[in-house]
């Protein structure tokens, strides 16, 4: 025990053994939906359910245990939720790529992650992408994954005469939706530690209660295979061979990328970690995720994250890489919980999908309204996203606008040249979509 607390510095940050392991459990309550929710959203490219469920859990295990033991903060890692609705509805479903191939290109992602953040230059491509871009990325991403939860619940739906409506509230399952969104916002709203998943558990019971969802076969079980999935990324790198690839394999660094250096910051911040303005040993953090990220695309994932729910640990007191370190070993005990995955419909999931959603909009405060030339490239980035169902899209959208608009402006001289070069290649993308 003595040990484990000298390598934490426990006494030094105030905190103690028994603070971390509370820590550690509230973060992982607040997100193991992801291990239901990531094997439904990836399930509906192709990939096995219970393959990625496994590699969900190994790959966010890995990826907390990392952050807590070479990093020391408590900050949590999973396969974020957007960028695997990206993998899914914009990659495999929208540009008809196989998933095969969309997760080599998650593992092309994750060595650039590395040697980004190997080589320094972590520094210069935060600096190239305008703050107020990076804020609109975050913000777009929770529109477009809110958009996916009201479609997917059957809130919203496909009409002919005005492209989407209100879905109708004579379908029994919606209804499963409206209670997991009105209890899971009202536990939010009244901060209960662990709300999504108390959420999602409510709807699964009132669920089985009205017949909606089936009663599973078990509770427990050993880990499903992971055979389907296990190094397919590798076998398929030879894929990786168009220009419609290479914007995959950028969207999925830049998402992963700026998603991460955001929440590690932003946690930071309500941690007290940040000295003159800068993360101590963000190297390291990063360096974890994009670890956790090249092994779940070999194991069977689409790009982990920093999770913005680790801000309910570090609430309840989480200062130490203990607290990820316990996040991580509950995520192995979660292995053993498959079966349940047959509950969780996208009923259950979309009340999560929405809240994290309103979580990740919160970055729409910090974006600076007031200079056109920045709030209307920031503005087609966040809508554009939902309405083109797809983060790469909504990015392409507002980075060919931003020079136009800064250079309108006569702020030409303040555009980062990597922003000029992005503009071409944005541009480029959009016009090999549109003659597909
Ligand atoms: N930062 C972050 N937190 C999440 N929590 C759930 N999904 C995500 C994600 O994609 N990014």
């Amino acid at each position: 025990m003595q040990y484990i607390s000298n390598y934490f510095k426990l006494d030094e940050l105030g905190t103690n053994v028994r603070r971390e392991v509370l820590a550690g459990f509230t973060t992982f309550i607040s997100m193991a939906y992801i291990l239901f929710v990531n094997p439904s959203v990836l399930g509906a490219s192709g990939m096995d359910k219970g393959a990625v469920f496994t590699a969900t859990a190994l790959a966010s295990s890995l990826g907390c245990l990392l952050m807590g033991i070479l990093a020391k903060y408590p900050i949590a890692i999973a396969p974020g939720l957007g960028v695997n609705a990206f993998f899914t509805y914009s990659v495999v479903i929208g540009m008809k790529i196989p998933w095969q191939t969309a997760l080599a290109g998650v593992f092309v992602a994750s060595i650039i992650f590395m040697i980004i953040t190997v080589f320094k230059l972590r520094e210069a491509i935060i600096n190239a992408i305008p703050h107020n871009l990076k804020l609109a990325i975050a913000a777009g991403i929770g529109l477009f994954i809110a958009f996916i939860g009201l479609h997917d619940g059957g809130l919203i739906v496909a009409n002919k005469s005005t492209v989407v409506g209100l879905g109708s509230l004579n379908v029994s399952t919606t209804w499963l939706t409206i209670f997991g969104l009105i209890v899971t916002a009202i536990l939010m709203t009244r901060k209960v530690p662990g709300a999504i998943f108390i959420g999602m558990v409510l709807t699964s019971v009132l669920g089985l209660i009205t017949g909606l969802i089936h009663l599973p076969s078990a509770i427990i079980s050993s880990a499903p295979s992971m055979h389907p999935t296990f190094m397919v990324a590798l076998t398929h790198v030879g894929e990786i061979n168009s220009l419609q690839l290479v914007v995959v394999v950028l969207t999925f660094l830049l998402v992963t990328f700026f998603d991460t250096a955001g929440t590690l910051v932003g946690l930071a911040e309500q941690a007290g970690f940040m000295k003159d303005n800068k993360m101590p040993r963000v190297g390291r953090a990063l360096l974890a995720d994009s670890s956790s990220m090249l092994v779940g695309s070999l194991l069977g994932t689409s790009p982990t994250s920093a999770y913005v729910e680790s801000s309910a640990g570090i609430a309840v007191g989480g200062r130490s890489g203990l607290t990820a370190v316990v996040t991580g070993l509950l995520f192995i005990v979660g292995l053993f919980f498959s079966p349940l995955l047959s509950v969780v419909t996208s009923q259950v999931t979309a009340p999560a999908l929405i809240i994290v959603g309103v979580l990740m909009a919160q970055s729409l405060k910090q974006i600076d309204w007031q200079q056109l030339e920045i709030a209307i490239p920031a503005f087609l980035i966040v809508l554009g996203m939902p309405l083109t169902y797809s983060i790469s899209d909504g990015i392409a959208l507002g980075f060919i606008m931003y020079p136009i608009t800064m250079i309108a402006a006569g702020r030409r001289k303040e555009v980062h040249p990597l922003m000029y070069g992005l503009f071409f290649v944005f541009l480029i993308f959009l016009w090999i979509l549109n003659v597909n």
